[in-house]
């Protein structure tokens, strides 16, 4: 589904490039796992898959179409639904209306249909009432609960998530990462995830390391 071609990035005035010469193939239907040291470039690889920055040398695909043929704003509109470890709701906006704005926005063919959005938040474990409030007013588990059936809402083929469990507790990483195998396991979505965390690598169905420059895959 999704193909990096001798892809390399270097911020400007970098002794050296972050990566270079990368080839991957991602799957739909699979989760992948990108770990590595601080620094090392993961949060860059994703933001150049998610198409918010472009890449310095070679190029991503998507279906086999270049992304920058796509067009990126086009791309991050339909084709891309990002996770963040910060949550980035409109934190203004009840956890239903978080859902339904990302709906009309990204075109998702369940657009308007509010009893789809509130039953996927209640399948993610937020009550009638809770989904309701201000965002401000739940836990950060709650809040990414929220961001997760977000991405579920949409059409978007392809998930990204940055830290996506870096500001949870046990139980609310365990069930994060459950709702990542089932994205894309049972909606057959392309789900790749950077983290720190060595249960959540262990979780994904492959996991690429980043280290000196090169992707290896672990697993
Ligand atoms: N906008 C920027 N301009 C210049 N250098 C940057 C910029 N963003 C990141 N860097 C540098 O590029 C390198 C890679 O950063 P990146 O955030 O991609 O790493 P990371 O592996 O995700 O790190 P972490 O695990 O700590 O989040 C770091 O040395 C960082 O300081």
């Amino acid at each position: 589904m999704l193909k990096t071609n001798d892809l390399g990035y270097w911020y400007d005035r970098q002794e050296n490039s972050l990566f270079e010469h990368v080839d991957l193939e991602f799957k739909s239907g699979t989760s992948y796992a990108i770990v590595g040291q601080s620094g090392s470039g993961k949060t860059t690889f994703l933001s150049l898959l998610a198409g918010l920055d472009k890449p310095r040398a070679g190029q991503i695909e998507l279906n086999g179409q270049p992304i920058n043929k796509i067009g990126l704003t086009n791309y991050r509109k339909s084709h891309v639904a990002i996770v963040f470890q910060s949550y980035n709701l409109f934190n203004y906006m009840s956890p239903l209306n978080n859902l339904l704005t990302a709906m009309a926005v990204t075109e998702s063919s369940h657009k308007g249909d509010k009893a789809f959005a509130a039953d996927m938040l209640r399948k993610l474990g937020l009550t009638d009432e809770q989904m309701k409030k201000n965002v401000q007013k739940l836990s950060g588990g709650q809040q990414q609960r929220v961001a997760i059936a977000r991405t579920m809402c949409c059409d978007a083929k392809l998930v990204v998530a940055d830290e996506p469990t870096g500001n949870l507790d046990e139980e609310n990483t365990k069930f994060v990462i459950d709702q990542f195998q089932k994205i894309a396991h049972e909606q057959n979505k392309c789900v790749i995830i950077v983290t720190h965390e060595s249960d959540v690598a262990k979780a994904c169905d492959h996991s690429y390391r980043l280290a000196k420059h090169e992707f290896a895959l672990e697993s």
